[in-house]
């Protein structure tokens, strides 16, 4: 037999043995399916109104199969097919309707696919506040916005909207920032122009300085609208992800110019239920008081006392006026843990306000 044939023949053997595990496949994954239709019957005639997702469950699952997982295959994308598995399950008990800021292309579009896997319908909305009423009157199941970047810091205007939102926080989603400078331009120097987000110009500037000296810099609403600007102006390019470049169709004129390479940004998700324990989780709390000598330390030291991890502290200039400052604090726990329902009780006693913005599980993936 000649090496060709041999080689024809080990393939053929080798494809046959994937056609039988992927037959397997194919009705494991029907079976779940069909158990999912079935805990979909439970929840219906439970009459809780709780929903069919189930962010507590989906965690734990997720979890379990990074735990689990021998290889060859590596943690996050093994996390990641089954995050697609169970978003198709999800879909046949109840399709969630996401609502995201957009335009498509955004860094908060990646998240809520990230999250939610790719069988939601996502509708795209102009600004944070939008996101926040469309999931209030209950057009959309959930909203994502973005909360945090790790150079910039907080996004201020998500901690305004949830000051008052009766929306719970139900997940977070942490996502990996590439910043690329696209455009139709022969190369990087015809660019008069650059277009972005304030917040990547920021996260770009020392590239900038040492690129594109003298190119304006122009803030725009978002990434993608400035991608949308850049596709119809040939002396102009934008900094953006990606899906902008895929959308928008523009080249790549630099890849990776963000000035620090591990630049995360977390988004929240929000939605009208409470989640319950999910075994590793955090808990977001919005406290406030008059301002007076040591209330921060007042605020601080229930959390300690209680043997709490707070793992973020922003504060706020109150709207209200009665209020000077309005604090964020992130802890890790869920509110139904003993020492966190304990913590909770005697801060309420030392703030003014306090409120739960919700219990959610850390992010996976
Ligand atoms: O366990 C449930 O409650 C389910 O609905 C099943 C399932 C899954 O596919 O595993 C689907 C959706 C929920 O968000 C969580 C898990």
């Amino acid at each position: 037999m000649s090496k060709k044939t041999s080689t024809n023949n080990k393939l053929t053997e080798l494809r046959a043995d994937i056609d039988a595990v992927d037959t397997q496949l194919l009705e494991l994954i029907s079976e779940r399916a069909r158990l999912a239709q079935a805990v979909a019957h439970v929840k219906n005639s439970d009459g809780s109104g709780n929903g069919f997702y189930r962010p507590e469950r989906e965690a734990q699952i997720l979890r379990r199969v990074m735990a689990d997982n021998g290889g060859p295959l590596p943690q996050e994308e093994m996390a990641r097919l089954f995050r697609e598995i169970m978003s198709a399950c999800l879909a046949l008990e109840q399709p969630l309707k996401i609502a995201y800021l957009g335009p498509e292309g955004t860094f908060t579009q990646l998240a809520a696919l990230k999250h939610f896997g790719h069988s939601v319908h996502t509708e795209t909305l102009g600004s944070i506040d939008q996101v926040f009423r469309e999931v209030e009157a209950g057009a959309c199941h959930y909203g994502v916005v973005p909360i945090e970047n790790s150079i910039e810091g907080v996004v201020n205007h998500t901690l305004d909207m949830l000051i008052d939102s009766p929306l719970k926080i139900s997940g977070e989603v942490e996502l990996r920032i590439h910043h690329h400078l696209l455009g139709n331009a022969a190369d990087r120097a015809q660019v008069k122009r650059v277009y972005s987000h304030q917040q990547s110009l920021a996260q770009c500037r020392r590239w900038l300085d040492e690129n594109l000296l003298d190119a304006e810099r122009v803030a725009v609403s978002s990434n993608a609208e400035a991608a949308r600007r850049v596709a119809a102006e040939p002396d102009s390019a934008a900094i953006a992800g990606e899906a902008a470049a895929e959308i928008y169709e523009l080249g790549y004129l630099a890849r990776n110019i963000e000035d620090h390479p591990d630049n995360t940004t977390r988004f929240l998700v929000i939605g009208r239920h409470s989640t319950p324990p999910s075994g590793d989780d955090k808990t977001s709390l919005l406290v406030s008081g008059p301002n007076r000598s040591g209330l921060l330390f007042d605020l601080i030291k229930p959390l300690a006392g209680n043997g709490i991890n707070m793992t973020r502290l922003e504060s706020r200039p109150s709207r209200q006026g009665l209020w000077d400052y309005v604090f964020f604090i992130d802890i890790l726990g869920h509110a139904e843990d003993p020492a966190v329902a304990s913590a909770m009780r005697d801060l309420g006693e030392k703030a003014g306000v306090l409120k739960l913005l919700g219990s959610y599980p850390r992010a996976v993936l």
